[in-house]
C-alpha cells in the first residue's frame, strides 16, 4: 500500500506539466547565472560565449513557459510549434555559445543549414495539416538531435588542458541527450498506431533533459571556473604591460637553475638589460608612448631568445634573461644579438615618427659547478651599470661573482 503511494505520487510529480514548469525554472536560473557572469566578467577571454550561454537558456525558459500556458487557460493556434520553436532557438544559441567559448571554426557551423531545412519542414506542415504531434516529435526531434550532436562534437574538440576533461564530459552528456531524442523519436516511428492522449515519451523526454542539465549547466560553469583559474594564474606569473613573464617567474627559474647548475657541476648566465635613456622616451612621447616602446622591445627580446632561455620583466625598463647552460663566448654572443636587435629595429610612434632604441646589458656567468643565484644576478647588475658607464648601448660581461673558495671582487670588463 504504502509503495503503491509512492509510485502514484513519483508519477504525479513526473507529470509531464510539472517537468515543463520545473524545467523553466531550471533555464530561466541557469540563464539569470551566466548573464550575471557576463556582466560582472566584461574582461573574461571568450566573454561572447557566455553571453549565448545566458541567452541560450532564456531561450529554454521562455520556449518551456509558452508550452506551459495551456495548464492557466491561454491556448492559441500553433503554441506548441511556437514553445518547440523557441527552445530550438535556444539549441542553437547553445552550439554557437559552445563555438564562440572553444573559439572554433565557423566552418563547424555547417549543421545550422540542415536545422533550418528541418525547422522549415515542421513550420510548413503544421501551418498546412495543423499541429501533428507524432510529426512534431519526429521532425522536433531530429532537429533537436542534431544541435545536440553538433554541440557535444564541438566540446569533445577542446584542445585547452585545464578544461579538456570538464569539456569532455559535457560532451558525453550531450551525445547522451541525442541518444534520449533518438530513442523517443524511434518509439513513435515504431509504434505509427500509439494513441497520443495517453503517450508516455514526453514525459521520458522532459526527465532526462532535465536530469542531463543538471549535469550540463554546471559543467560548464565548472568549465569557466578553471579557466578563470588558469587566467589568475597567469596574471601571477605575467607583466601585465608587455606578456612577458615577471620578476617571481625569473627568481623562481633562476634559483632552481642555479641549485641544478650547482650540482651537475656545470655553468648557468644571467643577462641584466636596460633601456637607454628611457626617461627621454617619456618625456618626448608621454608614458604612453613609453609603454610602446617597452612592449615593442619585450617583443623584439622574445623574438630573439631561444626556447631554452628565459626572458622577464623585472622593473620599469629593465628586463632579465636567464640561461641555464652556456660559456662566456656563448653568453656575450647572445647579449650582443639582443643588442643589435632592439638597436636595428626602429619602433613605430603614435604620432608616425620611427624610433630607434638601444639597450645596455650586463652579463655574468656563474663559476661551474658554484652558481649562487643571488650572486650572479648582483654581478650582472654590476655589469650592466659599467655597460651604462662605458656609453651604452654596450654588453658588459662580469668577472664570474666570487665563490667560496676565491673571495675576490667582481669588477666589470666588455666583451
Ligand atoms: N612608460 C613607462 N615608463 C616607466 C615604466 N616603469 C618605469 N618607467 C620610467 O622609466 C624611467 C627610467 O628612467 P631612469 O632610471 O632615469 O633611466 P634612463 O632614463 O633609461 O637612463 P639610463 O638607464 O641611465 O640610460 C623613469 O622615468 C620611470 O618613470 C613603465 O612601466 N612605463
Amino acid at each position: 500500500m504504502q509503495l503503491g503511494n509512492t509510485v502514484e505520487w513519483i508519477a504525479r510529480l513526473a507529470h509531464a506539466g510539472t517537468l515543463l514548469i520545473v524545467n523553466a525554472l531550471l533555464a530561466g536560473l541557469s540563464s539569470a547565472m551566466f548573464l550575471a557572469l557576463y556582466a560582472t566578467r566584461r574582461n573574461l577571454r571568450r566573454v561572447r560565449g557566455v553571453l549565448a550561454w545566458g541567452l541560450s537558456y532564456a531561450a529554454f525558459a521562455v520556449g518551456f513557459g509558452i508550452l506551459v500556458l495551456p495548464a492557466f487557460h491561454i491556448d492559441f493556434a500553433f503554441l506548441a510549434l511556437l514553445g518547440n520553436l523557441v527552445i530550438d532557438i535556444g539549441a542553437v544559441l547553445g552550439l554557437l555559445a559552445v563555438n564562440a567559448y572553444l573559439e572554433l571554426s565557423r566552418r563547424r557551423l555547417w549543421v545550422l543549414l540542415p536545422v533550418a531545412v528541418l525547422a522549415f519542414v515542421e513550420i510548413g506542415a503544421v501551418i498546412a495539416g495543423g499541429e501533428n504531434f507524432r510529426l512534431m516529435v519526429v521532425l522536433g526531434n531530429s532537429l533537436t538531435a542534431l544541435l545536440v550532436l553538433a554541440t557535444g562534437a564541438a566540446l569533445w574538440q577542446c584542445q585547452d588542458a585545464p578544461r579538456r576533461p570538464v569539456a569532455r564530459m559535457a560532451a558525453a552528456f550531450h551525445f547522451l541527450w541525442a541518444l534520449m531524442l533518438l530513442i523517443r523519436m524511434a518509439w513513435w516511428l515504431v509504434h505509427p498506431g500509439a494513441n497520443v492522449g495517453q503517450e508516455s515519451t514526453s514525459t521520458f523526454g522532459l526527465l532526462s533533459r532535465l536530469i542531463l542539465t543538471w549535469v550540463i549547466t554546471p559543467s560548464f560553469l565548472w568549465m569557466l571556473t578553471r579557466q578563470l583559474d588558469a587566467e589568475l594564474i597567469r596574471q601571477a606569473r605575467h607583466d601585465p604591460l608587455t606578456g612577458v613573464p615577471n620578476r617571481r617567474v625569473i627568481w623562481e627559474q633562476g634559483e632552481r637553475i642555479a641549485a641544478e647548475a650547482d650540482r651537475r657541476d656545470t655553468t648557468m648566465a644571467v643577462l641584466m638589460i636596460d633601456v637607454d635613456h628611457f626617461k627621454a622616451i617619456n618625456d618626448r612621447w608621454g608614458h604612453d608612448g613609453g609603454d610602446q616602446v617597452l612592449i615593442a622591445i619585450a617583443a623584439t627580446l622574445d623574438r630573439h631568445v631561444r626556447s631554452d632561455d628565459l626572458l622577464a620583466r623585472v622593473g620599469g625598463e629593465e628586463f632579465m634573461v636567464l640561461i641555464p647552460h652556456g660559456d662566456g663566448p656563448a653568453v656575450r654572443e647572445i647579449a650582443e644579438r639582443l643588442r643589435v636587435a632592439v638597436e636595428s629595429r626602429p619602433i613605430a610612434m603614435p604620432s608616425g615618427e620611427r624610433l630607434t632604441c638601444t639597450v645596455s646589458i650586463g652579463c655574468c656567468l656563474s663559476p661551474r659547478g658554484q652558481a649562487r643565484w643571488r650572486d650572479v644576478v648582483i654581478a650582472a647588475d654590476q655589469a650592466l651599470y659599467a655597460a651604462k658607464r662605458h656609453g651604452r648601448n654596450r654588453v658588459e660581461l662580469a668577472a664570474p661573482p666570487a665563490s667560496d673558495a676565491d673571495p675576490s671582487a667582481s669588477a666589470a670588463r666588455p666583451c
